[in-house]
């Protein structure tokens, strides 16, 4: 068997050209989304992912402002910057690219974002309304995720979800986005004794470690769908946490990386900007 290769691209495309419309609907009403993003220091791909956030927001005809700071700026300059946006109306989504330099505390800033404009999806009272069940802006890579699933005809409700990674920026989020779909989720990480016994039984398997070449063939039920949210460089070589060439002919649906879930997260940072300047029509 060999698995049918979900295009993170295509589907990407599709929701951007849902979303031009809404932009140019809000704009007729005289709201133009506006986007503001700040990156520290001068981590080669960051800047790279910086840029593609720039390019979407510029394709479809945000306002964008990037702001690029050198690493020795203060944690106080980046919260007095960060002031500056969540009292400007033009401004709906504030993003900090992350990691910052040691000296900077994340949780610091990321508290400093107003939850409104939080379109990253990772302050406390996002975070909190989202384990809730209550109207949150949702991390855009995991969202990305359930929307590739959707969109693909991938049923949730009542699948084996596993997700492997805990962080807070995507394993957490993601196990709880695939249990309010009604799967049955595991989540498991690095001190997991046995991890290929909780994988086999993955209808839905979702890779987030940043490990290349975590999940064989050997771990994979047949048929699965997994998602591959590795984003790693072996060689100069962007791969994913799975070996992609064994694991594609044992899944039944699989993400490629580059081409899957990346384009995903930044269509979705898209999709959150449009959403807060929704909401600052009716605010
Ligand atoms: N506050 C914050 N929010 C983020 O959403 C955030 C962040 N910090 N820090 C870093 C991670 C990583 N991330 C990616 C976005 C797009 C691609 C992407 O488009 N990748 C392309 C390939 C790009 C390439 O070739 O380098 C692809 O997979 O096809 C990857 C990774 C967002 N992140």
């Amino acid at each position: 068997m060999t698995a049918t290769i979900i295009s993170g691209k295509e589907v990407a495309s599709q929701i951007r050209s849902e979303l031009k419309q809404e932009v140019d609907q809000l704009i007729q009403q005289g709201v133009q989304p506006g986007l503001a993003v700040i990156l520290v220091g001068d981590d080669p791909a960051s800047h790279s992912y910086v840029k593609g956030k720039e390019k979407a927001s510029i394709e479809l005809n945000f306002y964008s402002e990037v702001h690029r700071l050198s690493a020795d700026v203060s944690e106080q300059e980046v919260l007095s910057l960060i002031d500056r946006f969540n009292r400007d109306p033009k401004i709906h989504g504030i993003l900090v690219q992350l990691p910052l330099p040691a000296h900077i505390s994340e949780k610091a800033v990321i508290q400093a974002i107003d939850p409104q404009k939080d379109v990253d999806g990772f302050h406390p009272v996002n975070v909190g309304n989202l384990y809730t069940g209550l109207p949150a802006f949702l991390p855009c890579t995991p969202h990305g995720v359930i929307q590739m699933l959707k969109r693909s005809g991938v049923q949730i409700a009542g699948k084996n979800a596993v997700v492997i990674g805990r962080s807070n920026i995507v394993g957490k989020p993601m196990a709880q986005l695939l249990l309010a779909e009604n799967a049955t989720v595991t989540i498991c990480h690095s001190r997991t004794k046995d991890l290929t016994s909780f994988t086999k039984q993955a209808d839905i398997l979702v890779a987030a470690v940043g490990r290349a070449g975590t999940v064989t063939a050997d771990m994979v039920k047949p048929g699965a769908a997994v998602v591959d949210v590795g984003v790693n460089r072996v060689d100069g070589k962007l791969v994913g946490d799975c070996l992609f060439d064994e694991v594609s002919q044992v899944a039944g649906l699989i993400t490629p990386v580059p081409g899957g879930v990346g384009p995903m997260t930044i269509t979705m940072l898209m999709y959150n900007t449009v959403e807060s300047a929704k909401r600052s029509l009716v605010r």
